[in-house]
Parts: C-alpha cells; sequence; structure tokens
C-alpha cells in the first residue's frame, strides 16, 4: 500500500491505536499480525469529516488503513447540517478524497418514497480482498434511531427541574438495564439531553445513546458493535432500548457476516410496531447490513434489496 505522502509502506509495521472520528470503523494490522478493530460512536448530526479536521487529518497523513465503513441514517433536517453534510453524495465526494488508495463503494438502502426512511453506508477497503474485520466472530453491530419518543419517557431526560443527574436518568430511564455488563460513562446536558458510552469490561463491545428529548422534535440514538449474539439476543436488547424511550417510529440497522447470520436477525419482531420496510445491502468481505423501519401503526412489511450503485 502506498501512503498519502507516496511513501510506501507496509501496512502490518505500520500501526498505532488512536482515536477515530465519529462514525468511522476501521480495521487496522497490528505490528504481530494482529488485527486490531475500531468503530466509533454513532452520532446523530454531523460527524466531522471536515478536511479541517486536525485529528482526521492526523489521522490519514500517520496510519495506513485497510478498511474503513462510515455510515447513517438520513438527517431529519438535512438543511441545518454544515456544508459537506447536506447530502450522502457530497460525504462520499470528500471521503473519496481523503481514502483514494482503497476501493470505495456506497449504498442507499431503505425506503426510496419516504426520505427520512434510509440508510446510507460507505465502504472502502484495501484491493486484497479481506474481510472487513477480523473473523466470524466479530459479533453484531446494532444501530437504532428513534424519533417521537413518549413524553413521559422524554421527561427523565430534563434536568431543568434540578430532579435529575446522569446516573439517575440512566436508572429510571432503564437504560442501565440494555446491557448490564456494560461500565457506562454518562453526561446530563443542561437543561436537557443526555449521552452515554458503554464499554464491555471482558470483550470488544461498546455501546453509545444520545437523547434529544424536547417534544416536537425528540429523538434518541442507540448503537452497540460487537454484540456477541450467542449470549445477547439481538430482538432482547432491542426491546430493552425500546422501553426506554418507547418511539413513534424508528429504524433498526444491523451489520454483521454471512447472510445466513443476518437472516436469522432480520426475522425479530417487535411487539407493539410493524415493519414499514426491509432493506439488506451486502457489503465487501461477506458483511451485510439489514436496515428495518418501524411504526407504531399497522402497515405491511416489504423487502428491498437495492442493486449496487
Ligand atoms: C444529548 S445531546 C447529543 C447531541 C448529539 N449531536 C447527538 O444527538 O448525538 C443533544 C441534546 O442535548 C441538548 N443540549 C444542551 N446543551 C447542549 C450542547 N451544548 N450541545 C449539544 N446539545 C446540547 C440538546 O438540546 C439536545 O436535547
Amino acid at each position: 500500500m502506498e501512503r498519502k505522502d507516496g511513501n510506501k509502506t507496509n501496512s502490518s509495521r505500520n500501526c498505532l491505536q488512536y482515536e477515530v472520528p465519529l462514525g468511522y470503523s476501521i480495521e487496522d494490522i497490528r505490528p504481530n499480525g494482529g488485527i486490531q478493530k475500531f468503530r466509533s460512536a454513532a452520532y446523530s448530526n454531523a460527524p466531522p469529516l471536515h478536511s479541517s479536521n486536525p485529528p482526521i487529518c492526523k489521522f490519514f497523513a500517520i496510519h495506513c488503513l485497510s478498511c474503513v465503513i462510515y455510515s447513517r441514517g438520513s438527517f431529519i433536517f438535512p438543511d441545518h447540517q454544515p456544508a459537506l453534510h447536506r447530502s450522502f453524495s457530497e460525504e462520499v465526494a470528500m471521503l473519496n478524497e481523503f481514502f483514494s488508495d482503497l476501493i470505495a463503494e456506497a449504498y442507499g438502502i431503505g425506503d426510496p418514497v419516504v426520505p427520512h426512511r434510509n440508510w446510507h453506508i460507505y465502504s472502502a477497503m484495501s484491493g486484497e480482498g479481506k474481510p472487513l474485520m477480523n473473523g466470524d466472530d466479530d459479533g453484531v453491530t446494532l444501530e437504532m434511531c428513534m424519533t417521537a419518543l413518549e413524553r413521559e419517557k422524554a421527561a427523565v431526560f430534563f434536568k431543568g427541574s434540578g430532579k435529575y443527574r446522569a446516573q439517575e436518568m440512566r436508572n429510571l430511564s432503564g437504560i442501565s438495564d440494555i446491557i448490564p455488563s456494560h461500565v457506562i460513562c454518562d453526561f446530563e446536558f443542561d437543561p436537557y439531553g443526555y449521552s452515554m458510552n458503554g464499554i464491555e469490561g471482558r470483550g470488544p463491545a461498546y455501546s453509545t445513546v444520545h437523547v434529544t428529548p424536547e417534544d416536537g422534535f425528540s429523538y434518541a440514538s442507540y448503537e452497540a458493535m460487537g454484540l456477541d449474539t450467542g449470549s445477547v439476543k439481538l430482538e432482547d436488547v432491542v426491546r430493552r432500548v425500546l422501553r426506554c424511550f418507547s418511539p413513534g417510529e424508528f429504524s433498526i440497522a444491523v451489520t454483521c457476516r454471512g447472510v445466513a447470520r443476518c437472516r436469522a436477525v432480520e426475522d425479530a419482531n417487535v411487539e407493539g410496531y410493524t415493519c414499514q420496510n426491509i432493506g439488506n445491502q451486502e457489503l465487501p468481505g461477506g458483511w451485510w447490513v439489514v436496515y428495518r423501519n418501524y411504526s407504531a401503526r399497522n402497515k405491511e412489511c416489504g423487502v428491498t434489496t437495492p442493486p449496487r450503485p
């Protein structure tokens, strides 16, 4: 692989641990031959993709990457996003500049006639055809975007009354029960809002939650990566997340290796909700993304598998 600075380098000898910009997952060959993987937390607002962003510039200058994944749902207010984030194609163009050494593909899954029911994925990887991550035991990534939160549930995330601090919000909402083994660091915003990051003490899994409780545009996101579906049932995690917020609408994006494995998670019925749309997308390296939209209203669910753009 050739680095951005033009020096030939061996990816197995030139990679360090680093903090990744929000929304990226990265596979990295370690000096001893192991593969390290990183994925930053999901964030509902624009991730820092700007070329002027110092961490990302430093990141690309120093490190050689073998695989990058950037994914997000459609923005609810795209026109309120900063430049480069008003459309996915703009983001893709900029990412392609960063990752010109890699083979990149961009995908859109979802309901083409409903703008906010779409999921965008950018993948860039080396031409060596390596899997995205370490193997079949990489675990599953679950990403949920929830809107129209139930008022009583959202009220927990208002600090304005002086009643609740982060730990109380975590316990009262049920966030502490989603994956009880995760060690949590959380923060309450003033006068409202909540963010948390959790990591699995004995494994690579992490989870993250961000809550915007304001009535009229309430929103919560949940992401967990590295879930071992042998020990944690995805349906149970989804149910516990929904119990925290009781959203009127939500989407789920599940990323997993192998279509057979993804089929298993496709079957999940969610009590009290009707699936509006399912999309499947294959990624390089044998990975699949299953994207679903749910609504509290009763509607039929259709399956769509879009062609590669
Ligand atoms: C939990 S923060 C997370 C924002 C982040 N962009 C996300 O959604 O992933 C958003 C909530 O915190 C509130 N908030 C209060 N002060 C804030 C600040 N300084 N920056 C961002 N959000 C703030 C917002 O009104 C909103 O309810």
